[in-house]
């Protein structure tokens, strides 16, 4: 791909895991949303994504949007979520339209459907449990921030089906660097290791699809969220799982 792609977020957990392992690969345009603390390989810009002046800015010339800036709080207060996770995105989408921008790869969240474990835990953590959501199920949100994660998915259907962008939600899991979580069995079925998620971000950014819902996990033995999706539309063929760690070692 030789088109520039608008990095979002790109100071934090999941921006650190796709500058990391992508750096290379792409012709990047990161948006910090203060200095960072480093000099970054790739132009930059600072600022808010509610700032409609810089946000325009920022998609000019951009071939592809990457978002992942917002509040990842799970007890983000509404107020919170309302401005960065909600208008935020709806406020790149107006930019990334209006700008011609082809394609949109949208940070969504297990917080989005967390109601549906309520009734099924702690069975569904097991790996000897078959239940699975597949991102065909309308959102459970387990809170704002899962009802905001919910709604950057419709926010993003509608400037599909209004303006024909090619939009990616993927619900992310538990980002970790270097090994699972430690004693937590939810976490561990949904444990997305730092090069799965550049991984899967690079397959978002090369696929062909129209408007898709995909889970965003490693290949964990323990799971409640399909991969089918992912690897069907965007070839991603995860290479960690979380069984093969027993706390911080690795399991030879
Ligand atoms: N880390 C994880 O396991 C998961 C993360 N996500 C989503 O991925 C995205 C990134 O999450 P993390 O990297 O973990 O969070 P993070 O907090 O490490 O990074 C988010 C970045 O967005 C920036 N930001 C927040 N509001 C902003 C605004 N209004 N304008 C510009 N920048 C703003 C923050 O300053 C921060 O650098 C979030 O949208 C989160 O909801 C979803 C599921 C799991
Ligand atoms: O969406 C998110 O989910 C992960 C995992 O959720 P948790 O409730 O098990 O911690 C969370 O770490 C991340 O901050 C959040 O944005």
């Amino acid at each position: 791909m030789d088109e520039t792609v608008l990095l979002t977020g790109a100071k934090g957990s999941v921006g650190t895991a796709i500058r990391e392992g992508l750096v290379d690969e792409y012709d990047w345009r990161y948006l910090f949303h203060n200095p960072p603390p480093f000099e970054p390989e790739h132009p930059s810009l600072v600022g808010d994504v509610t700032d409609e002046e810089l946000v325009a800015e920022a998609c000019e010339g951009v071939g592809t949007v990457v978002h992942l800036a917002g509040d990842p709080r799970r007890d983000a207060p509404w107020e919170s979520v309302l401005d960065n996770n909600i208008h935020g995105t709806k406020i790149l989408y107006e930019a990334a339209v209006e700008a011609g921008v082809e394609k949109f790869v949208f940070a969504s969240s297990n917080h989005a459907v967390g109601h549906f474990e309520t009734d099924r835990k702690p069975d569904l953590y097991r790996a000897d449990d078959d239940f699975r959501l597949d991102g065909t199920e309308l959102p459970r949100p387990g809170n704002h921030y899962g009802i905001s994660k919910a709604t950057g998915e419709v926010i993003g259907r509608y400037y599909h089906d209004e303006y024909g962008i090619d939009v990616c939600n993927i619900r992310i899991g538990n980002l970790t660097r270097g090994h699972p979580p430690i004693d937590y069995e939810r976490g561990q079925a949904m444990w997305l290791s730092y090069r799965d998620c550049a991984r899967i971000h690079a397959c978002a950014l090369e696929a062909d699809y129209d408007y898709e819902i995909v889970y965003g996990i490693s290949d964990n033995d323990r799971k409640f969220y399909s991969l089918e999706r992912a690897k069907e539309v965007l070839g991603y063929e995860p290479q960690d799982n979380s069984a093969e760690w027993d706390g911080d070692e690795r399991i030879d």
